[in-house]
């Protein structure tokens, strides 16, 4: 199958390169030629890419995809209030089919607005994968692990049977980790035994750190530790890839200290304004060379899974923070979103960049609206004014699966009427 993109404005969010016009030859799942002209051959699907701008996909770096189900059926209330009283609650009446339901209905909502990859964290991850599988998306999967009580090593095994089954599945669009959930939900000792799994056998690690300041709080008076030394202490960035969700509530030492891990830190913005959790502090990190992507946090807590709203929410509030609006700038919050969020994901060797060799994940952006003219600065113009409606075409590993806004690999009016059916049943009485 061969996918021949022609006279697109191309971004390829390659270093020092500019948007320039031109077209994209595809071939299986891989990027083959990025030209001026490339020729049509017989059997091409041309795609007519005037008045697009053909960029990488954005790239999630934090959900929890069957949220999607609660979204809105709870807001309003400060993190542990909504975790304990509603959201948790709710998930345990979800069924299997409930989460697969779920995520089908987040990534749909993802490929609609120019995601291609996501890193997830939940329970049923099987059928998570399922979602994945059938869709076309890719993904970073994780059962995240509670171990407030003993549950005779249940969590654990789900964890390593899902890297076991899945781990490079559907030509490598699936990757997993392990998901230690939070320093509050986690006590040392079941902590330090994923850490030594994850070791052996070299596998990232996927964690919420430091959200709000209860977990300070909460942590310090049962540790005398940041969260992030509680971490720290427990070995985890000796030798592995971590994936940080969060990171809110770091001092200037807790930087300082993360400076060098391998992985980074996955920036939610709106979920942290909806929450009121306070401003992470990106510059900070950037400024020791940390490694920040971008990712939304759950539809149960963000409400919406458009990054391009995770994008300017993030611009605004480190200009805000710093009172200074040449903070965290138009270029480098789309690296965070591209190619930052890869890295997290470790797939950046061959995801969040156009370039021949790399995976055919990308998006046609339509540009003939009137908020998306005239174009000044093709940069500015994504970070600023693009959303997720704006998304005409999504590629996935070299296969279309919305064009021209018709999403092709899933039956939206069937979803709908699952998740509405489901989402009612799960949160009645709550
Ligand atoms: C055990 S699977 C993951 C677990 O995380 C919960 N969750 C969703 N959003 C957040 C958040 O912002 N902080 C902490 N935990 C969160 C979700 O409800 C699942 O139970
Ligand atoms: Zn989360």
């Amino acid at each position: 199958m061969s996918i021949l993109i022609q006279q697109a404005t191309i971004l390829t969010m390659q270093d020092n390169e500019s948007p320039f016009m031109g077209d994209i030859r595809i071939e299986g799942d891989r990027i083959v030629q990025i030209a001026g002209h490339i020729a049509v051959q017989p059997g091409d699907d041309v795609l007519d890419g005037r008045s697009k701008l053909a960029m990488p996909g954005l790239v999630n770096a934090h959900q929890h995809s069957p949220m999607s189900l609660l979204r809105g059926f709870s807001d309003d209330l400060k993190l542990m209030d909504w975790l304990d009283r509603k959201m948790l609650p709710a998930e345990a009446r979800m069924t299997p089919e409930d989460i697969y339901w779920g995520a089908k209905l987040c990534i749909a909502e993802m490929i609609r607005s120019g995601t291609t990859a996501f890193a997830d964290m939940y329970i049923h991850m099987n059928e998570i994968a399922e979602a994945v599988l059938e869709t076309g998306i890719r993904a970073s999967l994780t059962r995240g692990m509670v171990f407030m009580e003993e549950d005779g090593g249940r969590r654990l095994k789900e964890a390593v049977d899902l890297v076991q089954r899945w781990s490079g599945k559907a030509n490598g669009r699936i990757t997993t980790m392990f998901g230690p959930h939070s320093p509050y939900t986690c006590p040392v000792e079941p902590l330090r035994e994923v850490i030594a799994m994850a070791v052996r056998d070299d596998i990232p690690l996927h964690i919420h750190l430091a959200e709000t300041i209860e977990e300070v709080q909460k942590i310090h008076s049962r540790y005398n530790m940041t969260p992030t030394e509680y971490l720290v202490e427990a070995g985890m960035f000796e030798q592995t890839h971590v994936l940080l969700a969060h990171a809110v509530h770091l001092s200037a030492s807790d930087v300082r200290r993360l400076k060098g891990m391998r992985g980074g830190v996955a920036h939610n913005p709106v979920s942290n304004l909806k929450l009121g959790c306070g401003i992470a502090p990106i510059e900070a990190m950037r400024t020791e060379g940390i490694t920040v992507g971008l990712g939304t946090d759950g539809a149960g807590s963000a409400t919406t899974l458009d990054m391009f709203e995770e994008i300017k929410a993030a611009c605004w509030l480190q200009k805000l923070d710093y009172g200074d609006p040449t903070r965290l700038p138009a270029p480098d919050v789309l690296h965070m979103a591209t190619r930052g969020s890869a890295k997290l994901l470790s797939v950046h060797d061959e995801v969040g960049m156009l370039a021949p060799g790399y995976k055919a994940d990308l998006i046609l952006i339509d540009l003939a609206k009137p908020h998306l003219q005239p174009i000044h600065n093709v940069e500015s113009l994504v970070a600023y004014s693009v959303n997720g409606a704006d998304v005409h075409t999504t590629i996935v590993d070299g296969q279309i699966l919305m064009r021209d806004r018709k999403l092709l690999t899933l039956d939206e009016d069937e979803l709908y009427r699952e998740v509405n059916v489901r989402a009612k049943r799960i949160v009645e009485g709550i």
